[in-house]
């Protein structure tokens, strides 16, 4: 496999777009995400073993592979969630379990259950985007212990997935101004979800509440999307709007990586797929991997199945 041949065209490609969020100016050349020889394990055992992976700005990664082959983990080591045992994990040219940026990033967790213990609006939920926003001359009186909470919120906002405290959740929302919440009534128009702005995140669909926390991550002004599977459980109609969307972001700039099960979606959108086995199997384009023998050598038998694919 060529690695290095995709990387150099995926880079030359992501190169030509433009940035947009927060640093549309400014286009990140370092990688957005940058793991090298990364091993872990949550015992003695490692799950994931001597990755190698830089993801650069603008560009739409699908981490594919069968149940149990590390992709989450690997998501999290990504994220600074997980530590590895062995090698670096960097993060907009940070320390990845350093990394205190939570605005940068757009984390959609897998299934993103939790919304089901908070009865909060879909409305609420997206303001959730606009946290890291909030600076200390904004918060105002709160007091102190509410602050420090505060100041962990965002990062903690986009780690669990819901998991902020919903006292300070309610704390602080009424310290977002006009403007904020004009871009988080922007972030429900872009994902078709005004109409549901003010129900409750547990009354929807799979597919509207996946689409719920794609705009929390649009309101973010997020530069990486991070999805976990976000379309299991959705119906097929949602699925289609979802990758519309995800791939009209990705047009105006912002990085994606997504774990996808479902290997049609990965070859009919995204650019670059990484096949994992506990080890990189393959990385490389989209076209490439489809032609390769890495399906059928991460997967086994279960690739034709998944593919549709014949050969
Ligand atoms: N918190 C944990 N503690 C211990 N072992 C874990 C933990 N999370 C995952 N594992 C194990 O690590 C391995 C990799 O799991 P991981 O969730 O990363 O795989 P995956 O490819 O995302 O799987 P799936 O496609 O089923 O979601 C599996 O054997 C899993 O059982």
């Amino acid at each position: 496999m060529s690695t290095q041949d995709s990387d150099a065209a995926s880079t030359a490609e992501s190169a030509t777009r433009t940035a947009t969020g927060s640093d549309a100016d400014t286009p990140t050349a370092e990688p957005v995400v940058d793991l090298s020889g990364v091993t872990f394990g949550y015992t003695s055992t490692p799950v994931v073993t001597d990755v190698s992976l830089a993801v650069d700005q603008g560009e739409y990664v699908a981490i594919v592979g069968p149940n149990g082959s590390g992709k989450s983990t690997l998501m999290q080591l990504m994220l600074g969630l997980l530590e590895p045992d062995a090698g670096t994990a960097r993060l907009f040219d940070e320390s990845a379990v350093r990394f205190d940026d939570g605005e940068r990033i757009g984390y959609v967790a897998q299934h993103a259950s939790a919304a089901k213990e908070m009865p909060i609006t879909v409305r609420e939920v997206v303001k959730m985007g606009r946290f890291a926003h909030l600076t200390l001359d904004r918060v105002g009186d709160l007091n102190r212990d509410t602050i420090g909470a505060l100041r962990e919120a965002p990062l903690e906002t986009v780690r669990a997935g819901l998991g902020t405290v919903p006292a300070i959740v309610n704390a602080i929302f009424g310290r977002l101004s006009r403007s904020d919440l004009a871009i988080v009534d922007e972030a429900l128009e872009t994902v078709g979800m005004s109409a549901f702005a003010d129900r409750r995140i547990t009354q929807l669909s799979g597919g509207q509440r996946q689409r719920a926390f794609i705009a929390r991550a649009l309101a973010s002004e997020a530069d990486l999307l991070v999805l976990d599977e976000p379309t299991v459980g959705v119906d097929a109609e949602s699925v289609d709007a979802f990758y519309d969307l995800l791939g009209a972001l990705n047009d105006e700039g912002i990085t994606v990586v997504l774990i996808e099960h479902d290997l049609g979606a990965v070859v009919d959108h995204a650019d670059r797929v990484v096949c994992l086995n506990r080890e990189v199997y393959f990385d490389g384009p989209t076209e490439a991997f489809v032609e390769s023998d890495a399906l059928a050598r991460a997967f086994g038998t279960e690739a034709r199945v998944l593919t549709g694919v014949d050969g």
